[in-house]
């Protein structure tokens, strides 16, 4: 037996790299089901496995480790099958643009707010500041402040220009790393100029997913330096899968409301109507900001009309 990380699924075989640097082809054998997780894959990229390599060369993966966090596409709106994109991210580096195209805080926060029910922490990557007006940098400058205020570590740089990038991939060594985004914001070009030598790859992967022929999503993992730092490429993928919450559950997911919100009166304030809560009086207050608590209470309403699951 020996240890490895599966850092690609092609759908029939994954490849796996042992600890001791060996690449192998790998099968699963006979019914290989997870406990809890109802998916179409049992493993994904990023898994940690014990394989049992044969003559030819090749293995079976006969266990796989528990997994700290995971990312699953649900196969179809009504299914109950999901899809595992990838296992065991260290973190999301969410590309984002104050123009060129627009991202709203609305659009961040609820992405934020569903890598905390993931468990994956975010840093924030504001793209494109070559291109910024003064009064647009004085808003990213804004975002910045408050991002970095709640948590969110943040980077600013140029793709294009390759500004700030040493910076970034400093960031992602020995991790293994998602890049989301809307599109547009540079991802591609930023991921070129992490990874040079992956251009035409990269260049292939939208290509292909431009035909919208991305009807099953196989991920794949590219190392970003010798300690087991990589970058995952998950094609058409934006955002984390759907999933069901509680309307007094929302705030958790937001850190600095969670924060505030032991002090409420009640223990299933909502933060909206109740007398004695303690997260409106922050608001008031400045110590949560009007765009944050505006991007709580979307979710909410979004929840109320049935809307959030089919947002992401
Ligand atoms: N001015 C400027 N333009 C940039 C920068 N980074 C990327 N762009 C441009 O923005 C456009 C979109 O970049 P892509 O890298 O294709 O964006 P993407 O996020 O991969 O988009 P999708 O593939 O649709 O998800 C291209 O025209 C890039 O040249 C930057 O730092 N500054
Ligand atoms: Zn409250």
């Amino acid at each position: 037996m020996k240890k490895g990380l599966v850092i690609k699924n092609t759908g029939s075989w994954y490849l796996v790299k042992t600890d001791d640097g060996e690449m192998v082809e790998c099968k699963i054998k006979g019914n290989f089901r997870l406990k809890g997780i109802r998916s179409t894959n049992p493993i994904a990229v990023g898994d940690r496995v014990q394989i049992a390599p044969n003559t030819e060369g090749t293995a079976f993966i006969a266990e796989i480790e528990d997994r700290k966090n995971y990312i699953i596409r649900r196969a179809s709106n009504l299914s109950k099958q999901s899809h595992i994109i990838a296992a065991n991210l260290d973190q999301c580096m969410l590309v984002v643009t104050v123009n060129y195209p627009e991202t709203s805080t609305i659009f961040i926060d609820r992405f934020l707010a569903s890598a905390e029910a993931y468990q994956v922490p975010v840093c924030l990557v504001f793209n494109k500041v070559d291109r910024y007006t003064e009064e647009e940098l004085h808003y990213l400058e804004g975002l910045i402040h408050l991002y970095t205020c709640i948590g969110y570590p943040c980077f600013r740089i140029s793709a294009l220009e390759g500004t700030g990038v040493a910076e970034l991939k400093e960031a992602l060594k020995g991790k293994v790393t998602l890049f989301s985004g809307h599109s547009g914001v540079g991802k591609s070009t930023l991921i070129n100029a992490i990874l040079p030598e992956q251009q035409l790859k990269t260049g292939e992967i939208s290509a292909y997913h431009n035909k919208g022929m991305h009807t099953t999503t196989f991920s794949e993992m590219f190392p970003v330096d010798e300690e087991n730092g990589y970058i995952i490429d998950t094609p058409g993928i934006k955002g984390f899968g759907t999933f069901d919450m509680k309307d007094e559950e929302v705030g958790h997911y937001f850190k600095e409301i969670f924060k505030f919100s032991a002090d409420c009166k009640y223990n299933n304030c909502t933060h909206r109507h109740e007398p004695g809560c303690a997260v409106r009086e922050a608001v008031e207050n400045h110590y949560i900001s009007e765009s944050r608590y505006t991007s709580y209470l979307n979710i909410l309403e979004d929840k109320e009309e049935g809307k959030y699951r089919a947002a992401y």
